[in-house]
């Protein structure tokens, strides 16, 4: 591995290692909802979990948010917890939120110490990127900086420099999600990944959505993506496969080409 590259420690998973880390979402809209998608989800050992709070439909209330964040807490154990309000504009769910309250709740969360990382759009207003990023620094919270495009895949030097960008906002993480109309679309993204992967110092998370990106979410780690996401109860976005086939594909790939 090259010693120049940062790696994200979180609960004893190294994010940024040779090993693809496997994500599932967790979608319910209230808390027996997220219990019971849970229950089922933690026996399938992801790496990671990741609360779609946007899904979730108290949450203007902080309190309540705090409180579901906590009972999630104890029933994964050492499972890290990622937390996403993913905004409409790229594909998550409407809220009642504006963005500042959208902030003081994540800066809310990240105090609650009950999280592990969280994920923010880095298309959103650099005073709040700031924000986030000073709050999530101070109380041990990994920042990941994101940008989605549910409609097309932009040309490769654009997605690599969305990476750089996160980057240089001082992202721990940096994260990409296209949608392809053509499989030239699944290359760009693949491109691009290998691309940032010479030039990032800091993790990524690169995918292609839908079907024809589905691919990308098996074997995008060969080309430098850390974190792939699957369904572990129900889906969040296009093109995720069961966590199952995806653990299973992983495998067989580094059974036959090894660790890269
Ligand atoms: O950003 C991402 C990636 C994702 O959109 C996907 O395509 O797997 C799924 C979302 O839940 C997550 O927040």
């Amino acid at each position: 591995m090259d010693s120049s590259k940062k790696v994200v420690l979180v609960r004893g998973k190294v994010i940024g290692g040779n090993q693809p880390l496997i994500c599932t979402p967790l979608v319910g809209s209230d808390v027996d909802q997220i219990m019971a998608e849970l229950e089922k989800i933690r026996r399938k050992e992801p790496d990671i979990i990741e609360w779609r709070a946007d899904f979730f439909s108290d949450l203007d209330d902080s309190q309540k948010v705090i409180e579901t964040a906590s009972k999630i807490r104890e029933l994964v154990g050492q499972i890290p917890i990622l937390f996403t309000i993913r905004s409409q504009k790229e594909g998550g769910q409407p809220i009642a939120l504006e963005e500042k309250d959208k902030i003081r709740l994540i800066s809310d969360v990240c105090k609650s110490n009950q999280v592990d990382l969280i994920d923010y759009e880095m298309d959103n207003e650099p005073e709040n990127i700031h924000v986030l990023r000073q709050v999530s620094r101070e109380y041990g919270v990994s920042l990941i900086l994101s940008y989605h495009n549910f409609y097309s895949t932009p040309d490769d030097s654009s997605l690599v420099e969305k990476l750089l960008q996160a980057e240089s906002y001082g992202a721990d993480i940096a994260k990409i999600a296209v949608m392809p109309t053509s499989q030239e679309d699944v290359l760009v993204l693949l491109k691009a990944t290998q691309e940032a992967q010479k030039r990032l110092k800091i993790p990524m998370v690169t995918m292609s959505m839908g079907r024809l990106g589905a691919i990308t979410r098996m074997f995008g780690w060969v080309f430098g993506s850390n974190i792939t996401f699957a369904i572990g109860e129900k889906s969040s976005a296009p093109g995720q496969i069961p966590i199952e086939d995806l653990r299973s594909v992983i495998q067989t790939i580094q059974k036959s080409i090894g660790n890269v």
